[in-house]
């Protein structure tokens, strides 16, 4: 896809802020990081189901349009604030391989499967900023009173035994109140 479509997601970030730049980038666990600077995180699943996906996730995943996949949603909170939306999609195919866990997964963090296991590959992230009208901005901003003009939002494969699992984060507003 060329990168100038309003679909493209991009390798490299730009025209951020250092500070969003600090969360965005970092390739280790999301909710270490967190829980490094926050007393009170916890994780809120609001939604899983086996669903169809969008197009530029099939396309990343190598799946039909027909196919379904499991899309797990999750609030991270500091506290009683969300400071990261995400969304994660395993092909139904894969839900009895690899990622078999990940239904019963629950209000416990995916990060605390995908980074305990050496075996998992992670690819290069990729980076979007995104905004009204796109279903990843919709969805994130489900829970907050005010809704800002945008969001950035990253994503990558986590791939055990040639299954792969599209992990997708929305960085909320209060994430940058978080003192590191
Ligand atoms: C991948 C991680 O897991 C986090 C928790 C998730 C979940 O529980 O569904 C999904 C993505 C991440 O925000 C991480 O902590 O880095």
């Amino acid at each position: 896809m060329n990168k100038d479509h309003p679909l493209a997601w991009h390798a490299a970030l730009i025209s951020v802020s250092q500070h969003h730049r600090f969360w965005l980038q970092d390739r280790g666990s999301l909710t270490r990081r967190i829980q490094n600077c926050c007393a009170k995180f916890c994780v809120k699943r609001v939604f899983q189901s086996l669903s169809r996906i969008y197009e530029d996730e099939q396309r990343v995943m190598g799946l039909r349009a027909s196919e379904l996949a499991l899309v797990r949603e999750v609030y991270l909170y500091c506290g009683d604030t969300p400071v990261v939306f995400a969304h994660s999609v395993v092909a139904h195919k894969d839900l009895r391989g690899a990622w078999r866990g990940l239904s019963g997964l629950g209000n416990k963090s995916l990060g605390t499967v995908l980074f305990t296991n050496p075996k998992i590959k992670r690819t290069p992230l990729e980076f979007k900023k995104i905004s009204r009208g796109h279903f990843l901005y919709d969805r994130a901003c489900a829970r907050l009173s005010v809704k800002p003009h945008n969001l950035w939002a990253r994503r990558s494969l986590f791939t055990l035994h040639g299954q792969s699992i599209l992990v997708t984060e929305v960085f909320l507003p209060a994430i940058l109140d978080l003192t590191l």
